[in-house]
């Protein structure tokens, strides 16, 4: 029988660096043919803009699979084991597998996958990469809000979760092998305290490694022949505690599908005409994820008379944005996702980012 086909999971929440980690994976691969799986919240397909075309001779525009149906661990029947099923069915299957989860998806349904009948056998879990946004984890940003839990757990009895955002980050941080205290470059001298606090958090044997742009090196990376999908156990789901620890790998995830925070966030598309001025742009988007508490925005635009696609990348209120290839084909003008906590002001979030100044 031949060897089973590596898969490495990477995950963590919104904005915190996953598709660079990858890209900068994909760049240093070193000879080996890798397939990627992009799950994305919002339906822009972003990260497999990014990925794809990028000239990368590791991974070709085939090799890039995006699941866009919700998130990947609501989905992992419908989509995810037909998409695996169809790579391996391949007449040159890859010699490893990324998945990219998108950022509020919960890792564990997916790694159980893995036990399913046509995929034991042939694939595995090398390993789970929880990529963390350092800064945003410094910041408190995941740390359940104490008072608003209380208020929730007061307006209703039914309820005995923490926050969305806690419970997505518990539970992708429960699920990993290696942790990455990504974005150590705004971080400073705070990675080092924030490393030590995370190793003394994780699970046993967890590496918690700090990086900058994901730069980490490939062998580090893949290779790590974890097989998390026999030790799913381990990987502890924290959220809903009313469901009384349940580890008994039955494979029945729809108790997580009804009631888990997915309905607690939404994205929408904003189109808009070209931009002007990218600078302006950048700092009005600013101005509107402040205004409105918008998680992440990403999306592409054309810019008046240039022949470059401008990629625009938010996480919270830090925008980037700069020119990455020519438009090609591409349609003028500006398509953005937003994501965000539910109840986002779809209308005025639109008028605000479309409202640009007038050329100077
Ligand atoms: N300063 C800094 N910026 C980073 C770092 N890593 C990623 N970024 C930026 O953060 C933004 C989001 O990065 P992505 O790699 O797209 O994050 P992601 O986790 O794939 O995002 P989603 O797919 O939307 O969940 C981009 O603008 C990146 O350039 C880092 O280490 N330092």
């Amino acid at each position: 029988m031949h060897a089973k086909i590596p898969a490495t999971i990477v995950t963590g929440f919104l904005g915190a660096g996953k598709t660079t980690l990858i890209r900068h994976m994909l760049e240093n691969a070193g000879g080996r043919h890798i397939a990627l799986i992009i799950n994305e919240f919002g339906d822009l397909g972003v990260d497999g803009g990014i990925l794809k075309g990028c000239g990368i001779e590791a991974c070709s525009d085939d090799d890039v699979v995006e699941l866009s149906n919700g998130c990947i661990c609501c989905t992992v029947a419908d989509d995810f084991i037909p998409t695996m099923e169809a790579l391996l069915a391949r007449d040159t299957p890859p010699d490893h597998i990324v998945i990219e989860t998108s950022g509020l998806a919960l890792p564990q349904p997916l790694v159980r996958a893995f036990n399913w009948p046509g995929l034991k056998t042939r694939v595995t879990v090398d390993g789970v990469i929880t990529v963390l946004d350092g800064p945003a984890v410094a910041a408190g940003t995941f740390a359940a809000d104490v008072a608003a839990v209380d208020a929730q757990r007061a307006a209703d009895d039914g309820l005995d979760h923490e926050t969305p955002l806690s419970e997505l980050y518990a539970d992708q941080v429960a699920c990993a092998d290696m942790i990455v205290v990504n974005k150590s470059d705004l971080l400073g001298d705070g990675t080092a305290p924030l490393v030590d606090r995370l190793r003394g958090e994780a699970r046993a044997g967890v590496q918690v490694v700090p990086a900058a742009m994901g730069a980490l090196p490939v062998d580090v990376l893949l290779g790590r022949g974890q097989g998390a999908e026999d030790d799913i156990a381990a990987r502890h789901e924290v959220h809903h505690h009313h469901h009384h620890h349940d580890d008994d790998d039955d494979h029945d995830d729809d108790h997580h599908h009804h009631d888990h925070g997915h309905d607690a966030f939404e994205s929408f598309v904003v189109e808009a005409p070209e931009v002007t001025d990218p600078a302006a742009f950048a700092a009005r988007i600013s101005e509107v994820i402040r205004r409105h508490g918008i998680l992440r925005l990403k999306g592409f635009a054309s810019v008046v008379g240039k022949p470059m696609r401008l990629t625009v990348q938010a996480v919270g209120p830090r925008v980037d944005h700069y020119f990455d290839r020519a438009l090609g084909g591409d349609a003028r003008g500006t398509r953005l996702v937003v994501i965000g906590q539910a109840g986002l002001d779809r209308a005025a979030i639109t008028a605000d980012l479309v409202a640009q100044p007038a050329a100077a």
